[in-house]
């Protein structure tokens, strides 16, 4: 098993997980002290791990290493193509350098290292690929580059589910909201502050996931048990897009913070503001 960004957060849970279900793991990120610490964890318990240093953006590292995999361990059974991430910023301030390296992160990396397990093992062998994108329903805010990313990884999926099936290759993606995962660290603190005050109340389940939450829904897509499932995408999110209208209503008065900027329908303000719209 393939696990990209294993050296941290959910790529590292889930290869804990794959590690104990008794695969071995070959985890690949930039940092090697991350994945380090994690081979030292994982062997440890017992479990089989291998680390590879590679930035999945480029091209010939990571053609080279698939094809160590493939000598050292003489084949892939699944691939986690978990790495990834992004900064926050407003699409006004996004610089052009700044976008391509998110979409070449979110995206084209993840394309790479797919196409690369597939052309070198998987369509003479078969397997199953789970492609991590996130939250992306209805636009991101803030993270519109990623969005924009995630979205052309959403349908690479479909599309490969489509192309690889008949080599008996499943492709679905887990989308995964807002997780409490060593990935947050990235975050200042004003985001921290925001994500810990303004983002459960956005959530029906009205916490954060976790990194295990993500990890089982990946594990289950790659095992047997999805054996009839491809082209599909899981999402993780505690029912986050489905917190639309009738939401706030229910909800109680405090979780109308200044942080979430969502507002009751029936606030005075509000009705004030509506009533002013209709007589424009
Ligand atoms: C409120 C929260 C609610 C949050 C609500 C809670 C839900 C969160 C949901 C999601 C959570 C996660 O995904 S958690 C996972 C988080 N983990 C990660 O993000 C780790 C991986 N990320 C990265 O490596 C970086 O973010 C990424 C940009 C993608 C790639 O980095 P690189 O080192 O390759 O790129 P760099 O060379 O540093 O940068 C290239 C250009 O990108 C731009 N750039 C890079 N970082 C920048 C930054 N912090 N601010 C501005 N601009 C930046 C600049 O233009 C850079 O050019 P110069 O100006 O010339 O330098
Ligand atoms: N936590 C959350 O709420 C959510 C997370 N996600 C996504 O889930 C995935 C895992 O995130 P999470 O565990 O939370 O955060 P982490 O930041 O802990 O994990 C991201 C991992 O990806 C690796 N990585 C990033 N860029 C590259 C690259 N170019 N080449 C190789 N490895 C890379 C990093 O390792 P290294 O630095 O060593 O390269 C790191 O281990 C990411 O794609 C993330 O964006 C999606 C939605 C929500």
């Amino acid at each position: 098993m393939i696990v990209t960004g294993g050296g941290s957060g959910i790529g590292r849970c889930a290869a804990h997980e794959l590690a104990s279900l008794g695969a071995h793991v070959a985890i690949v990120g930039r940092n090697p002290e991350k994945l380090e610490t994690v081979r030292i964890e994982i062997e440890e318990d017992g479990g089989s791990v291998s680390t590879h240093v590679s930035d999945i953006r480029d091209e010939e590292t990571v053609a080279a290493t698939i094809a160590t995999i493939i000598k050292d361990h003489g084949r892939i059974d699944g691939l986690v193509n978990n790495a990834g991430g992004q900064y926050r910023a407003a699409i006004k301030d996004i610089t052009t350098k700044g976008f391509e390296a998110v979409v070449r992160s979110n995206l084209t990396g993840g394309f790479i290292v797919m196409r690369e397990v597939y052309n070198q093992w998987m369509a003479e062998h078969g397997g199953s690929i789970v492609n991590m994108i996130a939250d992306i329903w209805h636009g991101w805010p803030h993270f519109s580059h990623s969005a924009a990313a995630r979205g052309g990884m959403f349908t690479l999926t479909e599309s490969a589910a489509t192309e690889f099936a008949a080599s008996g290759v499943r492709v679905n993606s887990v989308a995964p909201g807002s997780i409490a995962s060593s990935g947050l660290d990235t975050y200042d603190a004003k985001d921290t502050e925001f994500i810990q005050k303004g983002v459960s109340p956005h959530i029906p389940l009205q916490r954060f996931g976790t990194e295990s939450e993500v990890s089982s829904a990946i594990v289950f897509l790659l095992s047997p048990g999805a054996s009839f499932i491809t082209g599909s995408c899981v999402r993780v999110d505690g029912g986050a897009p489905n917190a639309r209208r009738g939401w706030w209503e229910l909800q109680p008065a405090e979780n109308n913070t200044p942080f979430n900027g969502f507002h009751r329908a029936s606030e005075p303000a509000i009705l004030a503001a509506a009533h002013q719209g209709e007589q424009r």
